[in-house]
């Protein structure tokens, strides 16, 4: 009897399932869609009177533009590692960096996450996606996700004001350490069928690390201590009126470490690098197209600064131009068609790169630190180094006994060995820069594995190089007595107190010769110069 009355009823949910079925589909298909559109929203506005719960919905395509959401890229980040805690069916992906396996949540799955007492449910779903035209590019799939948020009514003001904001904010910190970090170049290559990029990037995997730099540790310190103050300081800037960006000039000798310095620089704060080619920047318009295109959280790198533009003799030219009157009306027309050629030519200029540095910063909202390396800062115009531009000025300069230390625990895992005191001594009188002390302390064979054998090696360069130093000022100082015993006139300071030679300006490149300059072995970091007074004069 009990078994009869309930196939009765399961009958008759079957027919009422049916029925619902037929009147759904009859609806879906002679309903016109106006009439449908309206009867949806008042079931749905008379469901919210009885359904306590509020949803939130965020697809993954933005509606006019049909592009990427970026609040559903981070909200999905954030819940991705909330999800590998909390759901039940997680999918799992190779992260952007190839590196580890990311696990998030499946279609049609529900994670549950609780913020200052308020319980939230999360779903991730699809839908049909909108293109905008027939013609316009479809992706190859025509769906595209959303998730919704669903809360009870009464954690409304949490979940608006609070909670969707820290997730955006963790998701997008989370994205930001994630995300393969970038190299980009400024490709000059112009293709005749397609739009020149302005920008081209490679993966940015340079392995350099404050650790491994050998240079002072003070100064190391003090570097570090200054980005972070700078990566820190949004409040700071904005509160002072000033754009968040910071310019450092790096000067010193070729081999010292200074594009390492700029990879080191970049790994520890999680930037991506901009390493601009000045000289195949055709115009002054197009370098501010390129500062425009380039993202937050970057460093903009102009290497070898007095090798990229020949700006600095315009400005001497005009120096002169003040000691001699005569000179000047001639060297003003000269000036000003060298302005025009250069314009004409389509090169950037000096003002134009001022301009790239002061203007751009004040239309770019996040932060952007600037680089410059040079090998001679001596020839750089003191208006593009000023307090201002390139607000911290870092020399690098010769191995001493603290950088080769750093470097001995790189090359051969050495912290200390009883080789190191006559190192000591030696390394520190001889000017040889950390790239040649790395050259000679790795392993000549792929089995040379002694660490006596690559001290004794870099023992012996640095011999010979005091004594190849040795024997080339005593030169010198025999041409220049032979000279002066002639008459002729000696270049007062071409020799030093001691009788030593200055081989300053006359360097080869070779980084074996050059010396004296105005790069005193272990003095670093030289902030900010004199560079600042002379600027007012200069600049026009
Ligand atoms: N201070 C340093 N600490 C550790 N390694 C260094 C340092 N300086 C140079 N090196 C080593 O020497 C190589 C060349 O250095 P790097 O390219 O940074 O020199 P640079 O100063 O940029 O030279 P250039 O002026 O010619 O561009 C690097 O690959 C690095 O291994
Ligand atoms: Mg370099």
């Amino acid at each position: 009897m009990k078994m009869l009355r309930m196939a009765d009823i399961w009958t008759e949910v079957g027919s009422s399932i049916a029925s619902i079925m037929f009147l759904y589909t009859m609806f879906q298909r002679y309903f016109p869609h106006r009439l449908r559109v309206y009867i949806t929203k008042y079931v749905n506005r008379i469901l919210g009177y009885t359904d306590p719960y509020m949803e939130i919905s965020i697809y993954e395509f933005t509606e006019n533009l049909n592009q990427r959401n970026g609040a559903y890229t981070a909200i999905q980040t954030y819940l991705s590692s909330k999800s590998s805690k909390n759901a039940k069916r997680l999918k799992a992906q190779i992260g952007i960096n190839n590196k580890k396996l990311v696990l998030s949540m499946e279609d049609n799955e529900v994670m549950t996450d609780e913020f200052q007492g308020a319980k939230l449910r999360w779903y991730i779903s699809r839908t049909p996606r909108q293109t905008q035209s027939s013609s316009s590019y479809r992706a190859a799939s025509d769906e595209s996700r959303y998730l919704t948020l669903k809360f009870h009514q009464r954690y409304r003001d949490i979940v608006t004001g609070l909670y969707l904001n820290h997730v955006l904010e963790k998701g997008k910190a989370k994205l930001m350490r994630n995300r393969q970090r970038k190299l980009y170049t400024n490709n000059s290559r112009d293709d005749f069928w397609c739009k020149r990029a302005l920008w081209s990037h490679v993966a940015f995997d340079h392995p350099a690390t404050f650790d491994n730099l050998a240079m002072d540790p003070m100064k190391k310190k003090e570097i570090i201590d200054d980005l972070i103050t700078f990566s820190k300081a949004r409040d700071y800037y904005a509160r002072v009126g000033k754009a968040w960006k910071r310019g450092y000039l790096l000067y010193g000798p070729p081999g010292t470490g200074k594009s390492t310095m700029i990879a080191a620089m970049a790994n520890f704060l999680s930037y991506d690098v901009y390493d601009l080619e000045l000289t195949a920047v055709r115009s002054n318009g197009e370098l501010q197209k390129l500062l425009l295109e380039t993202t937050n959280k970057s460093i903009i790198v102009i290497e070898d600064m007095d090798c990229s533009l020949s700006l600095t003799g315009r400005r001497k030219n005009k120096k002169d131009k003040e000691e001699d009157t005569e000179e000047k009306d001639k060297e003003e027309d000269q000036t000003r068609v060298e302005e025009n050629r250069s314009s004409y030519d389509s090169k950037v200029t000096l003002s134009g790169l001022l301009n790239f540095i002061d203007g751009l910063w004040s239309s770019c909202r996040g932060e952007r630190l600037i680089v410059f390396t040079t090998n001679y800062i001596e020839k750089l115009d003191p208006a593009l180094i000023r307090r201002g531009r390139m607000d911290k000025h870092i020399e690098l300069s010769y191995c001493d006994f603290e950088g080769f230390k750093i470097l001995a625990k790189n090359y051969l895992n050495l912290d200390s060995h009883h080789l190191f005191e006559n190192i000591r001594p030696l390394i520190n009188e001889t000017q040889m820069t950390p790239a040649d002390v790395a050259e000679n302390l790795m392993p000549k064979t792929i089995n040379e594995d002694d660490s006596d054998i690559c001290l004794k090696n870099l023992i012996q360069a640095l011999e010979k190089r005091k004594e190849d130093t040795r024997l080339k000022n005593e030169e010198r100082a025999k041409v220049n007595k032979l000279s002066s015993k002639d008459g002729e006139a000696i270049e007062g300071d071409s020799l030093t107190k001691d009788g030593e030679a200055n081989e300053g300006d006359s360097l080869t490149k070779d980084g074996v010769a050059n010396e004296g300059d105005s790069s005193t072995k272990g003095e670093t970091n030289q902030e900010d110069e004199s560079t600042g007074s002379n600027d007012k004069d200069t600049r026009n």
